[in-house]
């Protein structure tokens, strides 16, 4: 993870510009989706848990007024985060059994993925906090499709994935998250 500021080169291969850092943990989010819907797939378990959500909603909101972030915007960004994994996680459901030789063949474990994706909640936390300036400028969109792009270029995002980026990043200049 990089310091923190919003014109630090992101991490390589991730996106570019003053939201690459912010938008190459989105992304990162959205592949760990995939081994989420792993755990979950042929097992019974549902996508949706309520449960989950609101302690990740509960966390972030505290995080957020630590941070001295508004803590409802900060919401609204991880229930994108959330919404957009579920996005992920529904289409591969759909792939895996239309094509059941598509599906994965283990099955990771549910708790270690939690874990990686706290500490993404942590690190999107201070990119949050890093990019408040960026944000609330009129350039954000530009940046954020630079972002969006380069991610969907260099990290060969599928249609599904790059659908779940629009939805996971749709608040990131908008929701005025500071
Ligand atoms: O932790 C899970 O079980 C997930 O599916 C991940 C996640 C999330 O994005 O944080 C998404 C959907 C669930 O409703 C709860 C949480």
């Amino acid at each position: 993870m990089n310091s923190g500021s919003s014109r630090e080169t992101p991490a390589a291969g991730s996106s570019f510009g003053r939201l690459g850092a912010l938008t190459g943990l989105v992304v990162e989010r959205l592949r760990v989706s995939d081994d989420v819907a792993a755990a979950k797939f042929g097992t019974g378990s549902p996508i949706d848990d309520p449960a989950r959500e609101q302690q990740v909603l509960d966390h972030v909101r505290d995080q957020a007024t630590a941070l001295g972030l508004a803590p409802a915007a900060t919401a609204a960004f991880f229930q994108d985060q959330i919404t957009a994994s579920k996005v992920v996680q529904k289409g591969l459901f759909a792939r895996w059994t239309a094509h059941p030789g598509e599906a994965p063949a283990t099955r990771p474990d549910l708790g270690q993925i939690r874990t990686r994706l706290d500490q993404l909640t942590t690190g999107m936390l201070q990119q949050l906090k890093a990019t408040v300036d960026v944000r609330a400028e009129p350039g954000c969109t530009v940046q954020l499709i630079l972002a969006t792009t380069s991610a969907t270029v260099l990290q060969r995002l599928d249609a599904l994935h790059r659908r779940a980026l629009g939805t996971a990043a749709r608040s990131v200049c908008a929701s005025s998250v500071r």
